[in-house]
């Protein structure tokens, strides 16, 4: 007790003269400042700042890659206004973590496999981060801004409409939608090469509303979201004004979202209605709604599904709540689809060689006559067709990065800790281009996915990520590129004007050929 009571009279002591002390020295700073004019004491302030900021800057650095100080305040936001491919590959090469820093922002940059799907791997450490539009426009409640338990949970349930079984029945949606595409670029490229870029843009938006939606939308419905899809893609800026005031980018960004989301719920109360009727799926909310409907009797009656397995509910799902998770799916698919879409063209365009043997392929697994629609069991065999767009998603990522968040200290590697609270970002570029996995690199070549080694190493595969949030819809992608492109192998010759920029890498939200891709359409001779 008594040394208890010593301890205490000294740690008093020891405040008092801390209290007298500090008192001290506010009062000296108090006395230094009133000698001096309100600018100087800005001005003074002020260098205190900026020298905290590049303190602070240094600390969150360390020994890793980057500017030797920060630019003040701002940081790099200029830069990352008008991102380059060029800018990107300097700072991927300047080593495997580098940072920089944007307004108050500090970001870490992971650029080898290794580190990248590590990163990817760490949901203790780590979850997606979105900007702030991409909040505004999804809707803070859609099922993407999950994390952890919850976040695996609902994604179990959405499994389920990316099985091969699934991926059959919206097959003949997507090839009606390639049918009535490939009339349209017949007669858009007639007289002249045009760009491209916009129109296959068009095409996924067209192929995904169908997939999603089948029937329950109408032509019209999904011309409208192409158009208003624009207005979502331009919202989604690093820096947004952070009211959604009218006639401002995110303000039309929202409208488009209220008018897909309106479609969408309209839709999967179609879909819901044509489900309880005991009719055949034939879209994603089909077998979505079948899945709920076939779960909730076998809870209650014991019943397994068509399947001959019992279905899991994960709860029931409402049409809204339906409506907002395919707008994620639309918003997560459109871009890279559409990116992966223009470099399958132009390199089959550019290599006409390899656009034979898709050719033999295809009209082979068509036993001579193309047109024979596809099924499942058909696309699963374009063994030499998925070659084709496995090569062209390794040279050229859809997707360069996906930003995540630290949600506390990370320990990345025993040198150093990325700081709670930073953007961490892993990047695909150097493992998809490793001289080790992918000799000669810079080549496109196919036959190295059905001759050579690039299949024995899929840890550098991360076109579509990994861990707990990678690609859901990396085989419906997939299947729909090799179904798209063998399709129009089979009645449309192509020919592409090529550029002194055709192979450059233009970054819009994903990344597309500098020069907008310039086509031009024939119909083939049976
Ligand atoms: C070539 C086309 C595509 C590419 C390159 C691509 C790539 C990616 C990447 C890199 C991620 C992040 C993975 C991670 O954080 O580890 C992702 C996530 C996602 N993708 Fe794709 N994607 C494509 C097409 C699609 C399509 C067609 C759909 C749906 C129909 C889709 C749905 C999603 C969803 C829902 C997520 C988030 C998953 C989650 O957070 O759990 N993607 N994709």
């Amino acid at each position: 007790m008594e040394s208890f009571n010593n301890f205490s009279t000294a740690t008093a002591t020891a405040s008092a003269f801390k209290v007298a002390e500090a008192s001290v020295a506010v009062a000296t700073l108090r006395e230094f400042v009133k000698g001096m004019s309100w600018w100087t004491v800005a001005a003074t302030s002020l260098a205190i700042l900026l020298v905290a900021e590049q303190i602070r800057y240094l600390n969150r650095k360390q020994g890793i890659a980057g500017r030797a100080w920060t630019i003040p305040i701002v940081g790099e936001f200029l830069a990352s206004m008008h991102p380059t491919f060029e800018g990107y590959l300097a700072k991927w090469e300047s080593g495997p973590l580098s940072c920089v820093s944007v307004f108050h922002k500090f970001v870490v940059i992971a650029s080898t496999q290794e580190l990248s799907r590590k990163i990817l791997n760490a949901p203790a450490y780590v979850q997606p981060c979105v900007v702030d539009a991409g909040k505004k426009i999804l809707k803070h409640t859609n099922w993407v801004f999950l994390d952890g338990k919850a976040h695996v949970e609902y994604r179990k349930g959405l499994n389920n409409l990316f099985t091969r079984k699934a991926l059959g029945v919206y097959l003949p949606a997507q090839e009606q939608v390639y049918d009535e595409y490939f009339k349209e670029f017949l007669a858009m490229s007639k007289e002249k090469h045009v760009p491209y870029m916009n129109i296959f843009r068009e095409i996924n938006v067209a192929v995904s509303c169908r997939t999603f939606c089948g029937d329950y939308i109408t032509s019209a419905a999904i011309k409208a979201i192409s158009d208003d899809y624009w207005r979502i893609t331009a919202a989604m800026e690093l820096v947004n004004f952070p009211l959604v005031l009218p006639y401002t980018k995110i303000w039309y960004g929202v409208q488009a979202r209220n008018r897909v989301l309106a479609e969408f719920e309209a839709s999967s109360a179609k879909s819901r209605a044509r489900m309880q009727a005991g009719e055949e799926p034939n879209c994603m909310m089909d077998a979505w709604i079948k899945e709920m409907i076939e779960a909730k009797a076998f809870q209650e009656k014991g019943d397994a599904n068509s399947a001959g397995h019992a279905p899991i509910l994960i709860r029931e799902f409402s049409d809204s709540e339906i409506a907002q998770t395919f707008l994620s799916f639309l918003f997560a698919s459109q871009d890279a689809t559409s990116s992966a879409m223009c470099w399958l063209f132009q390199y089959l365009a550019d290599r006409p060689e390899i656009l034979d043997k898709v050719r033999e392929e295809q009209l082979a697994l068509r036993d001579g006559d193309r047109n024979k629609r596809m099924d499942i069991d058909m696309v699963e065999k374009m063994t030499y067709t998925r070659a084709v767009v496995k090569e062209t998603l390794r040279l050229r990522p859809p997707v360069l990065m996906v930003p995540y968040a630290a949600k506390k200290d990370y320990p990345i590697t025993p040198e150093y800790t990325v700081p709670k609270g930073s953007m961490i970002i892993p990047t695909f570029w150097h493992a998809l281009h490793d001289e080790e996995a992918y000799p000669e690199p810079n080549h496109w070549n196919p036959e190295r996915w059905t001759e050579g080694k690039a299949e024995s190493f899929p840890r550098n595969w991360l076109v579509f990520g990994t861990g707990p949030h990678v690609c859901l819809g990396q085989q419906y992608a997939v299947m729909h590129l090799m179904a798209c492109v063998g399709k129009a192998s089979m009645f449309l010759d192509w020919d592409h004007l090529r550029t002194p920029t055709s192979d450059d890498i233009r970054i819009f939200a994903t990344t597309f050929p500098m020069d907008d891709l310039l086509l031009k359409f024939s119909e083939r001779a049976a």
